[in-house]
């Protein structure tokens, strides 16, 4: 089957001469931002563990007539994360665009995450997307300047069954305003990218169960439905580009308006669990009608 070239908004030869880093770039999301940087002239690296999904994503690239390679890593590892950013720039001569994409967790009730499953979250989500970031910023954009992309996730009322990872990803948002800031003077840009229902091959990667509770996401969007890979790696490429000189800091909320709507993820029971502080004679008692209701 011949892959038609990605069909971006944006001009053909915006990353001409560019080098790219893609973390998690062999599937969902970040094959989709591979495409599309490729697409646009950069020469792509996509990273991730599992070298199967690296190598399709690379000869799809390939033969869609984009450049691109890819290196095996495991972002919690330090030293695979200097490894790869040191391969990066050996074979390709510079680093000019890094996209944190890599990332994942296990919906859970909070009492029920181990310590190791909270830590390997909290390592893959925040200290992975340092390492890489800090790492890219020392072999390269820290002398020659660049731009910094992160995928984090629909965090800003918390995450209820997903709090190590809503921790993590509000983490990272806030380190991308801390680096915006550090990193200014270096001509480095600093961006987010928080996508909220994305109907991504990453999706089937939760049970049934979980992928029934997504799908039901679509009454609770504005947009009235999930978004696509396309619409996450349009907001990440934008971020990237000349286009956002002058934004750094931010983070991008991609989710059809859904964060806005602040409705939890799932229902809030109905209880009396939470009795109410009356500190004053004088207050007015809420009435049994107003109580929730079993
Ligand atoms: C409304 C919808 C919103 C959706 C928003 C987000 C969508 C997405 O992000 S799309 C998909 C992105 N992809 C993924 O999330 C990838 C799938 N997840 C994983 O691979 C794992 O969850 C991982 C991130 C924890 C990585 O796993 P791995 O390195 O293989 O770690 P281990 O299997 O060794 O486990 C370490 C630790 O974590 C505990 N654990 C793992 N999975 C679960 C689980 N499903 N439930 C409970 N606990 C889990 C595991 O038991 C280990 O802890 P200990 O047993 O205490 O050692
Ligand atoms: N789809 C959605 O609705 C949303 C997705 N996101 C985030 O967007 C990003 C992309 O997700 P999506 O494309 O949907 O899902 P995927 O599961 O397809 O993408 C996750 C990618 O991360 C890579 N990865 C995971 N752990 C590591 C690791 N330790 N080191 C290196 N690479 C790793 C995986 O490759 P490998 O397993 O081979 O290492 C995989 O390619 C993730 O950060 C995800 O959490 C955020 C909000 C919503």
């Amino acid at each position: 089957m011949t892959i038609p070239e990605y069909d971006s908004v944006f001009r053909k030869k915006l990353f001409a001469d560019q080098v790219a880093l893609v973390t998690g770039g062999g599937t969902g999301i970040g094959r989709a931002i591979a495409h599309e940087l490729a697409a646009l002239g950069a020469t792509v690296v996509v990273a991730a563990r599992r070298e199967e999904p690296l190598l399709e994503t690379v000869a799809e690239i390939t033969e869609a007539g984009g450049s691109a390679d890819h290196v095996i890593v495991n972002i919690r590892e330090a030293d695979d994360v200097e490894a790869m950013v040191s391969a990066v720039v050996e074979r390709h001569g510079r680093l000019d665009l890094l996209v944190n994409n890599a990332g994942g967790q296990f919906p859970s009730p909070a009492e029920h995450i181990s310590p190791n499953g909270w830590r390997t979250v909290v390592d893959l989500n925040l200290n992975g997307t340092f390492l890489v970031t800090r790492a890219a910023f020392n072999a390269w954009m820290g002398e020659h300047g660049g731009s910094i992309v992160s995928v984090v996730a629909d965090m800003w009322n918390g995450f209820p069954y997903m709090s190590h990872t809503g921790a993590a990803r509000a983490a990272v948002a806030n380190m991308t305003m801390s680096l915006a800031v550090e990193w200014g003077s270096r001509g480095v840009r600093v961006n987010a990218v928080a996508p909220g229902t994305i109907y991504s091959s990453g999706m089937s990667t939760y049970d049934e169960e979980f992928q029934r509770t997504a799908a039901q996401q679509s009454s609770r969007i504005p947009a009235g439905r999930v978004g696509t890979e396309s619409e996450a790696s349009a907001a990440v490429v934008f971020l990237l580009s000349r286009a956002a000189a002058f934004i750094t800091g931010e983070t991008l909320r991609v989710d059809g308006g859904g964060s806005l709507l602040k409705a939890p993820m799932v229902p809030v029971e109905a209880h009396r669990n939470m009795p109410t502080y009356e500190g004053f004679h004088l207050a007015r008692e809420i009435p049994e009608e107003w109580l929730p209701q079993a």
